[in-house]
């Protein structure tokens, strides 16, 4: 479980997360969601040690963070494709593979190029991969070490809609035995979480399974969900 308590963060001078606190449930598959520019990545920059927050407590199996035997368990896909162009996939999946402390197979590694369809690709150079090929790539990096803890930042983005059904199918097979944090935009991708937090003004407004926010809001999408909520805050209405 990832426990996290009262924590803040700011930049500068602009608060960006304020006092959150939430528990994220093993072997599920948690969504963040939210308008771009409320906190998603910063949370979980906070989460993988990445950033450091101003106050409160990140606990990952009971363990203060950052931690780096925790680290180990949590494969961290980020939003921006960190790759070396100049080597080809398989080689890219190599080199991070030797970053961690046990060994990780030749078919190990060919497995997961095939399970983000790029067995055919893995010896082309990133070079030449499509923006779709890059982002396979970087979910196939972090889920080399069969970590504990997955933690992706859109995913799916620049993913076409096969394959994307495809990395849910993989991403549900996950999550039986992994616990995932995903962030998207995309509100079709919300649906398919276990658990879902909603992100707005600093804080996770509303949380829990998708059906019981769309129920508690009488809403027939997230969409909707968020609507209320702005609807709510300029009203200063509850729903009913
Ligand atoms: N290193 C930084 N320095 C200053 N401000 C930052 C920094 N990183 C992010 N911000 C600001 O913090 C706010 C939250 O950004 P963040 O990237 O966490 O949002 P997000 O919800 O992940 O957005 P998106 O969905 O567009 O990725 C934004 O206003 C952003 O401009």
């Amino acid at each position: 479980m990832i426990h996290i308590d009262s924590l803040s963060k700011s930049y500068g001078k602009s608060l960006i997360l304020e006092n959150i606190s939430v528990d994220i449930p093993n072997n599920k598959i948690t969504g963040l969601i939210g308008p771009s520019g409320t906190g998603k990545t910063t949370l979980i920059k906070c989460l993988m040690g990445m950033e450091k927050y101003d106050s409160g407590k990140i606990e990952i199996q009971n363990q203060t963070v950052p931690d780096r035997k925790i680290l180990n368990s949590i494969g961290y896909m980020a939003q921006s494709d960190s790759l070396y162009n100049d080597l080809t996939g398989f080689e890219n999946i190599n080199f991070f593979s030797n970053m961690y402390s046990t060994k990780i197979s030749r078919e190990s590694i060919q497995n997961t190029l095939k399970l983000v369809q790029l067995d055919d690709d893995r010896d082309k150079l990133v070079s030449h991969y499509s923006g779709g090929m890059k982002r396979r790539l970087s979910l196939a990096i972090a889920l080399i070490n069969q970590p504990e803890y997955l933690i992706l930042d859109e995913p799916t983005v620049g993913i076409d809609p096969v394959l994307k059904l495809s990395i849910w199918e993989q991403l549900h097979t996950l999550s039986k035995t992994r616990t995932l944090l995903i962030t998207t935009h995309i509100m079709d991708e919300a649906m398919k979480c276990d658990h879902l937090l909603l992100m707005k003004n600093k804080k996770i407004a509303v949380s829990g399974t998708p059906s019981e926010i769309l129920e508690a809001y009488h809403a027939e999408d997230i969409d909707h969900v968020f609507l209320k909520l702005e609807a709510e805050e300029n009203e200063n209405v509850r729903p009913d």
